[in-house]
């Protein structure tokens, strides 16, 4: 049998052809979404009717059934005619900060982490309703349904039913759901939005059958509940008790699988639902690989380049330290920050030693973020390393250090795209645990390094001089 993976990510849409016998990838495609923090969702349906396409035209045989990973808390607010009222507003969009204050203020951080287990910070779709709320009264006066992307995208494919529906670990950011009860907290919604009462997408199990596909390329195809991007991965993934993945694409975040639901009420950590029915606890960054590719960009050299230029420096960067908050940050949660260079002198001011400091200042956020879990819990026995920035060799290279874990590598692939096949896969076969598909070619990283604590520690003295924390 076999089945199709979406994965629906901020900088692109990729979708993999999977055979359910084995999970083997059998075909694949991309295709690419537009910048920016505001997107009209329909270049997401753009993206992946055509990656659909694609990988289909290569597939050997029918698509069974189908599921959709997608950018978790991206706000899709749609008219009585199912219309946006507007672009959807992203995870990575700052302006609703002011807004994730006042409900602070309102109910208090530890009410919010134990109903909700989330403290709100810009990223959740919870915020982006106040904003739009107090923003935008007209266009909140018109809004009928709020859904999030992977929502909306199970939606267009399944030919945009009366009823549209949502699985508990994308729910689990919105910031109106309780994962302790697994049900909406609709008073919260409401109240955010300034008194309306939006219909919500009916929350399905993780391995129900939600529709049927009306795209003719799959039509017929099951229709999987789908998820957010980083459940699908951690399904993709196989995660074991002792597992920490750092995902290291536009965001940066750190998750690892949990038996109980978590309630951080610094915020830190946030109290997600995954996508097998257990938790997700996990920590977030605005900023992991596009500090590459900026750095890169401003050194005029590709993502290799920046590689062997980081590769060929010192560990610690002769001094320098890189907080690399260039879209401002959510963790720390400093949503007005620009980066900081700190430690310059005249010896130290060289193409390595910022390529370095670049990989070196990413990577300590993450290092900060395991620190978190661990904190609240968690078992940290190994850290796998995926999404695109996994590929550059520096980075590779310089986790382990910082980390202070082993750091495992499976081989490059789209994890989210293979959870999401996997829950495809796993809706069809009526079973009550997902298949167990083998994670191929798992490495060990070999450090280039022993001084992290160095490192970090110099991190740290940065951020304090620069942000007070
Ligand atoms: N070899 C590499 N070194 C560093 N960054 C890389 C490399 N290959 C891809 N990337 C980066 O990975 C990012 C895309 O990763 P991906 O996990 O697909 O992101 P997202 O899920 O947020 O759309 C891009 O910013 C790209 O520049
Ligand atoms: O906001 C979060 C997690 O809370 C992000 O991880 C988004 O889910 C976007 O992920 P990528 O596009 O970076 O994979």
């Amino acid at each position: 049998m076999l089945v199709l993976g979406i994965d629906s990510s901020t900088q692109s849409t990729k979708a993999l052809v999977v055979d359910a016998d084995d999970g083997a990838v059998v075909a694949e495609a991309k295709a690419s979404h537009p910048d920016g923090t505001e997107v009209d969702p329909a270049v997401w349906w753009e993206a992946a009717q055509n990656a659909i396409a694609e990988a289909v035209a290569k597939s050997p045989g029918r698509i069974e059934a189908v599921s959709v990973g997608g950018q978790q808390h991206g706000m899709v607010a749609l008219d009585a005619g199912g219309e946006p009222v507007r672009d959807a507003l992203l995870w990575n969009d700052t302006r609703s900060a002011p807004q994730a204050e006042e409900l602070i203020e309102r109910h208090g951080a530890e009410s919010l982490a134990t109903r909700t287990g989330l403290v709100p910070v810009a990223s959740f779709t919870i915020t982006k309703l106040a904003w739009l709320a107090q923003h935008e009264p007209g266009n909140a006066d018109r809004v009928a349904q709020v859904l999030l992307p992977h929502d909306w995208l199970g939606w267009q494919l399944a030919g945009r039913p009366e009823q549209s529906w949502t699985d508990h670990g994308d729910a689990s950011g919105t910031g109106y759901y309780s994962p302790t009860t697994g049900e909406w907290l609709p008073e919260l919604l409401t109240e955010a939005m300034g008194g309306r009462t939006p219909k919500l997408p009916e929350l399905l199990s993780p391995n129900a059958e939600a529709a049927q596909a009306t795209l003719p390329s799959i039509e017929g195809a099951t229709i999987g509940v789908g998820t957010g991007d980083n459940m699908a991965a951690a399904l993709g993934l196989g995660l074991k008790p002792g597992d920490v993945v750092v995902s290291l694409g536009t965001s940066g975040a750190v998750f690892a699988p949990a038996e109980k639901p978590s309630a951080d009420q610094t915020g830190i950590v946030a109290g997600f639902r995954d996508a097998t029915g257990r938790y997700l606890p996990l920590v977030c960054t605005l900023n992991a690989a596009r500090v590459l590719s900026s750095t890169a960009h401003m050194l005029d050299t590709d993502l290799e380049g920046l590689s062997r230029l980081a590769l060929s420096a010192e560990p610690g960067a002769g001094g320098l330290s890189l907080l690399p908050y260039l879209e401002g940050e959510r963790t720390p949660n400093l949503p007005e920050a620009t980066g900081t260079l700190a430690g310059l002198t005249g010896a130290n001011m060289t193409p390595q030693n910022l390529a370095r400091a670049a990989v070196e200042g990413m990577l300590c956020g993450m290092a900060d973020a395991i620190d978190a879990l661990r904190d609240t819990g968690a078992e940290v026995r190994r850290v796998l390393l995926i999404g695109g920035a996994a590929r550059s060799e520096a980075v590779q290279a310089i986790a382990p250090a910082l980390f202070g874990v082993d750091v495992d590598i499976p081989e490059p692939a789209e994890y989210v795209a293979i959870g999401a096949a996997k829950q495809a896969a796993w809706a069809r076969s009526g079973s009550a645990e997902p298949p167990e598909w083998e994670v191929a070619g798992t490495r060990r990283a070999v450090g280039d390094d022993t001084s992290g604590d160095a490192v970090r520690a110099a991190y740290a003295a940065a951020r304090k001089q620069a942000h007070g924390i």
